[in-house]
Parts: C-alpha cells; structure tokens; sequence
C-alpha cells in the first residue's frame, strides 16, 4: 500500500461545528466500511476534543454491531484510572452503545509498556487495514505517543513508550507503521495552544504528527488556529 503524503486543512468556525463535522465524518467512514468489508475499524484518540466528539457518537444511530474499536496509545495506569484513554472512551461513548465488548480492544497498559504492549501487538496481529485513524496533536507536535525527540519504534504493531516528556512516563502507542496502515486519517486540533505545532507542520518541519500518512492522505479539522 503506497502512502500519500497530502494533507488536506479543515477549519471550523466553533467547537460545535468541529464536534459536528468529526462526528458525521466518523459515520459516514463507518457506512462506507461497512457496505465494503461488513465491518468498520475504528482507532481511537485521547484528548478534550476527541472527547465531545465520543459524547455525540453516544446518542448516534449506526449499525454498532459491525464496529471494531481499538485505541492509538494509553498511558500506562489502573483500567480505572481516570486518565486512562480507554477508560475516557468508554464513560463518554462505549458504555452507552451495542458494540459487543469482545469488539472493543483496549490497550492493556495496565500490564505496564513492554508487557501491555506485547499483548496488543498480538490483539493486532492478523486485523486488516484500519478504516479511519483519530489523532489528536499536542502542543509540542506530538500525536498519539509519538513525541518530539524519541526514536521511531516500528519494530512491532504496538510499541513501548519509556520518558514520555508529557507524563505519565510510561505509555504504550500504535507505531507509526502500523497507524498509517489504514484507509483515512482525521486528526481533530483545537485550541490556541496548537498553533506553534501547526505553523511548524506547515511549513514543513518535521513534527511527530507529519509522520503520520495514508494511502488517502490525512484529514487535518482545526478550531482556534489561523492557517497561515
Ligand atoms: O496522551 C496524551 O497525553 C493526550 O491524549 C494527548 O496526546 C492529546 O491527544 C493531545 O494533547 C491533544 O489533546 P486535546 O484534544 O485535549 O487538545
């Protein structure tokens, strides 16, 4: 699969909208899915906006049945601790929807990052190309827990984190290789913290989040940063 390197910019004009435009992207990418493969793989992100967009997705209408969700990292906590991504992922959306549990693929960073990282690796082995990848962008560029600085780790599907520079230390992430094997990317960037980040992007400096590509591009929706 050849990867395309374009990057299409998505501005909104409030949070609604973003919410509302992530949220119709999610289904659409599902309804597409699922008329092709019978089924919609689905990678989520953490993060404030992501969030919102997971408290719409509850009160959605789709065909739950046919979704596979997993998750692009997890900070390597207790299951129910509340900075745990999947823990945010569930409150906000899962817990409310008819997605079968045995569907739901959590990181287990609870396991610590070499071991949960071991165990998601084989939860990926075998799974098809993801459908639509959620990333989020930190203000130091970061996306997923591929930070600034740090090796990239593709040795396996999913990878240990050690030193994170934004704690917890230890996380587990999806690597770069097997996030950009999917069918579309949407990061979701909002806040004027991004903006440093996203000037950098485009202007082509190397960020994390420029690691990240498709055969389809990447799909950039943004609120609260100028596109200059
Ligand atoms: O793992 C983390 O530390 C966060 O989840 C982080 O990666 C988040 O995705 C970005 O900082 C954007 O977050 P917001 O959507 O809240 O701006």
């Amino acid at each position: 699969m050849s990867l395309n390197a374009q990057t299409r910019w998505h501005t909104f004009q409030s949070q609604e909208e973003i919410n509302q435009a992530a949220l119709n992207r999610i289904l659409a990418a599902a309804d597409a899915a699922i008329a092709k493969h019978g089924s919609f793989l689905i990678v989520l992100a953490g993060g404030s906006t992501p969030k919102a967009v997971y408290q719409l997705l509850a009160k959605a209408d789709a065909d739950w049945s046919k979704w596979h969700v997993y998750h692009n990292d997890d900070r390597c906590l207790p299951v129910d601790h509340v900075e745990r991504n999947s823990k945010m992922a569930r409150d906000a959306w899962l817990s409310h929807v008819a997605i079968p549990e045995s569907q739901i693929h959590d990181i287990p960073a609870e396991l610590g990052n070499v071991a949960g990282a071991l165990a998601y690796s084989e939860i990926l082995k075998g799974v098809r190309t993801f459908d639509l990848v959620i990333l989020g962008l930190g203000e130091d560029g970061h996306t997923a827990s591929l930070f600034p600085g740090q090796a990239v780790d593709n040795s396996a599907d999913a990878v240990p984190v050690f030193n994170s520079p934004k704690p917890p230390a230890d996380r587990i992430t999806i690597s770069q290789k097997r996030l950009n094997d999917t069918h579309e990317v949407m990061f979701l960037v909002t806040g004027a913290g991004k903006q440093e980040a996203v000037d950098n992007w485009r202007k082509g400096v190397a960020i994390p989040a420029t690691l990240i590509q498709s055969p389809n591009g990447v799909d950039v929706y943004c609120f609260g940063v100028v596109l200059s």
